[in-house]
């Protein structure tokens, strides 16, 4: 692999938690917890539901804090009669640079299959907000050993149709699905094998150029007691926190990750 900097991204994802309200309090404390040289080290990125993100675009912006925002997913549609939906044009508007599409709750819950997550996509990119692309194998498919094939196939379907430029724009998201909100993290190693398996992946079909500059992240249970090791790993860029991020010291802590290293 040639020898990149990728800068590093923690995106905290809120799922289903937080009021308006409380969103506030906890951005505040985060960016009381960090200094101006953190966050321009490490990328750091809030993902509330979306009745917050109004009160933390007008909380982040107010302070000029370097913290990033975005939601948890979007339509694939540009808009019109889809009740319920929120379109990537709205979430443009409200200063989103990111948005999850493909988390495995999404998948598993609301049926998601790779051609929408390919569609949500596309969506994201169309209004320019880069994709937190989720992928991750669930626990049989780990105990008969698939997890880089299945990994490879749910890539491989959600870029149907890219163009190495819309490629490099993203992020991706390795999560294991048995290690979500299980406190059971994946070995550095495990992570890596994944990762790693992706970034050659990308080499594969969009040339190394792309491959490098691509982030892949780690999400499963992450914490600041296990994110310095995760992190050491060469293909791993970041990670996607659940749990965690709901509590600004950790959050912080797990954006601090270097601290650890140092220990
Ligand atoms: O999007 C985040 C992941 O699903 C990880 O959640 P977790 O850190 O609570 O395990």
């Amino acid at each position: 692999m040639a020898d990149v900097t990728r800068r590093p991204i923690m995106a905290g994802n809120w799922k289903m938690n937080l009021n308006h309200l409380e969103a506030i309090l906890l951005v505040q404390k985060l960016a009381a917890s960090l200094t101006e040289q953190q966050l321009t080290d490490v990328e750091a990125v809030v993902l509330p539901p979306f009745t917050d993100l109004r009160s933390v675009q007008t909380a982040i912006d107010g302070d000029k804090v370097k913290i990033g925002y975005g939601a948890q997913d979007l339509s694939q549609h540009k808009g019109g009669a889809y009740t319920g939906e929120i379109s990537g044009a709205m979430l443009a508007k409200l200063g989103c640079s990111y948005v999850v599409v493909g988390h495995s709750e999404r998948r598993e819950y609301h049926g998601e299959d790779d051609a929408l997550v390919n569609a949500k996509v596309k969506a994201a990119l169309a209004n320019e907000i880069t994709p937190i692309l989720c992928v991750g194998e669930g626990l049989e498919i780990r105990e008969a050993a698939g997890q880089v094939e299945h990994c490879r196939g749910q890539l491989d379907g959600a870029l149907e149709g890219l163009k190495d430029s819309d490629v490099k724009k993203i992020v991706i998201a390795y999560e294991p699905v048995w290690a979500i909100g299980t406190g059971k993290t994946a070995t550095p190693d495990d992570a890596q094998e994944v990762c790693g398996a992706i970034r050659a992946r990308l080499a594969e079909k969009y040339g190394a150029e792309t491959a490098d500059a691509v982030r892949i992240q780690y999400g499963g249970s992450v914490k600041a007691a296990n994110i310095a090791a995760i992190m050491a790993q060469p293909d791993v860029d970041g990670a996607l926190i659940g749990g965690a991020s709901l509590d600004a010291e950790e959050f912080a802590s797990i954006v601090r990750f270097r601290e650890h290293i140092q220990r």
